[in-house]
């Protein structure tokens, strides 16, 4: 069955959505979370993890957007006074001590397959939290660092197009500097 992947992030229909296609109620209703509020019906806690698949592929919710992530943990930020904590360097080591709190979770396992069809929803909901934390610094340390990250990483993958023709290095996984012409 395919699952609704609005429905697997806690986003349901009726939500106004601007005509440039954010959800202006998104952060206002998801801030609500830290106040104590459950973040989600205890009956999508199957879908939580699921994000939309159909045809056997995986797609993302559209929302929230890289910018309402950003403007969500400025939000969060500014509430708590905590700015003066949250510098580039400090938001630099944030984001790699939650890297290390991924890599736990794969740390003395075999090889995991795509999917992870072998762990529980406990442990994927766990991995969820770790990655969003990631997602979370890297996108205000963006901030902070004035870079634009949805124009930067399709400046970037234009780039890496360029340095990885798919004609040239089709199934190989060698870096670039290996190819020669
Ligand atoms: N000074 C802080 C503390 C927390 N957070 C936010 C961003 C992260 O998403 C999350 C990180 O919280 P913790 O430092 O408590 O780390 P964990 O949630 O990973 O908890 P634990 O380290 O117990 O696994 O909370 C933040 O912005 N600034």
């Amino acid at each position: 069955m395919a699952t609704n992947g609005k429905e697997a992030c806690g986003v349901k229909d009726g939500v106004s959505v601007s005509s440039n296609g954010t959800n202006k109620d998104f952060a206002k209703s998801h801030s609500a979370v830290g106040n104590g509020v459950a973040a989600e019906p205890s009956s999508h806690s199957k879908l939580r993890n699921t994000g939309t698949v159909q045809s056997g592929k995986f797609t993302f919710s559209p929302e929230p957007t890289i910018e309402d992530i950003r403007r969500m943990q400025a939000e969060f930020t500014d509430e708590r006074d905590w700015n003066q904590f949250h510098q580039p360097r400090n938001l630099l080591l944030a984001m790699v001590g939650e890297v290390g709190e991924v890599a736990e979770h794969f740390q003395w396992r075999g090889e995991v397959a795509e999917g992870l069809p072998d762990w529980t929803e406990s442990e994927r909901e766990q991995l969820a939290h770790e990655l969003s934390d990631v997602l979370i610094y890297l996108v205000e340390l963006a901030d902070k660092c004035r870079i634009d990250l949805p124009q930067a990483v399709i400046r970037k993958m234009a780039l890496n197009r360029l340095k990885y023709p798919a004609s040239k290095v089709h199934g190989s996984a060698k870096k670039y500097t290996e190819y020669k012409d």
